[in-house]
């Protein structure tokens, strides 16, 4: 049986260390999430968010904006907390419906307050090695893999999924640190043989429990970023965990792996947002 990566254990020592250094501040850090509609996942995920900003002591906003809000008033509203200097951090939750254009509104977001670093500036400049704000799933699997102190360098990783706020992020991640990386996707033939060539596989394609011992190669550190509720509506990731977890070496859990790790990161940020305001 592997070890497992206790995303949940790190993420709580992070804020704990994020909620030591935010007393020490005159001012609060500020982190306003913006979330449109009634996606029932999404309002568990903003709610989470809330309360790890309360905890740390972070002054934390929800804006709760109906599904019917328009492009151009949510772009407005984002325009509001750009210059408002209470607020360090700027989020729109994900995904929009589908009237908005996701790309816009990103976009609209001041690099600076960026906490999610979707902003195409904050990705261009982590593909060019000087990031700034950084996807903060991707993030939080690094630091999980360097928590564990897991050997990157020389490595065959194969990251499977090839989204804008994983696959692709984390791909250039594992780069950094010198991994071969292969990015795999729903059109790549022979998958599970693909897959069974890395020493770490990360999988991000949203499938419940689609990746079975067949995909694993023995040894091989596997990191689970799906989140998918199955038949029984129990949360389950895109590994079988139960099946793989003997062949790994390291594997993450669902939930209590990637998911804490990713809201810790959005606090680290938050709290390095606002310090580059003093
Ligand atoms: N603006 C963004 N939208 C979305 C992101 C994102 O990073 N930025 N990622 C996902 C959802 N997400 C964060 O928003 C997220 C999902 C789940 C968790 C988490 O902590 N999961 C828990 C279990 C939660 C549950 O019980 O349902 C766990 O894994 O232990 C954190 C973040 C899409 N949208």
């Amino acid at each position: 049986m592997g070890t497992i990566l206790d995303g949940a254990g790190l993420a709580k020592k992070i804020k704990g260390e994020l909620h030591e250094k935010v007393k020490k501040l005159n001012k609060k850090p500020g982190l306003v999430v913006l979330l449109l509609g009634e996606n029932p996942a999404s309002k568990v995920y903003v709610k989470h968010k809330e309360m790890d900003a309360e905890e740390i002591g972070f002054l934390s906003k929800i804006e709760r904006l109906p599904v019917t809000t328009t492009e151009e008033e949510l772009l407005d509203c984002i325009e509001r907390y750009n210059q408002n200097d209470d607020y360090h951090g700027i989020l729109v939750q994900l995904p929009l419906p589908e009237h908005i254009n996701e790309e816009k509104v990103l976009l609209a977001i001041r690099p600076e307050k960026d906490v999610d670093g979707f902003h195409p500036m904050n990705i261009g400049r982590l593909v060019s090695g000087n990031p700034l704000m950084t996807p903060c799933t991707p993030y939080g699997i690094m630091e999980l893999l360097e928590e564990y102190k897991i050997e990157l360098s020389g490595k065959t990783a194969v990251v499977i999924g090839r989204s804008n706020i994983v696959g692709k992020p984390i791909a250039t991640l594992l780069t950094a640190k010198n991994a071969t990386v292969t990015i795999a996707h729903s059109k790549t033939k022979n998958l599970a043989e693909v897959a069974k060539s890395a020493d770490i596989l990360v999988v991000a394609i949203g499938v419940a429990e689609m990746v079975d011992k067949s995909f694993v190669k023995k040894g091989a550190v596997v990191i689970d970023v799906g989140m998918n509720r199955n038949a029984e509506g129990k949360l389950v990731g895109d590994v079988k965990f139960d099946e793989v977890a003997p062949l790994a070496s390291f594997i993450t859990p669902v939930p209590r792996g990637v998911g804490p790790m990713t809201r810790a990161m959005l606090m680290k940020q938050t709290l390095e947002a606002f310090e580059r305001t003093l």
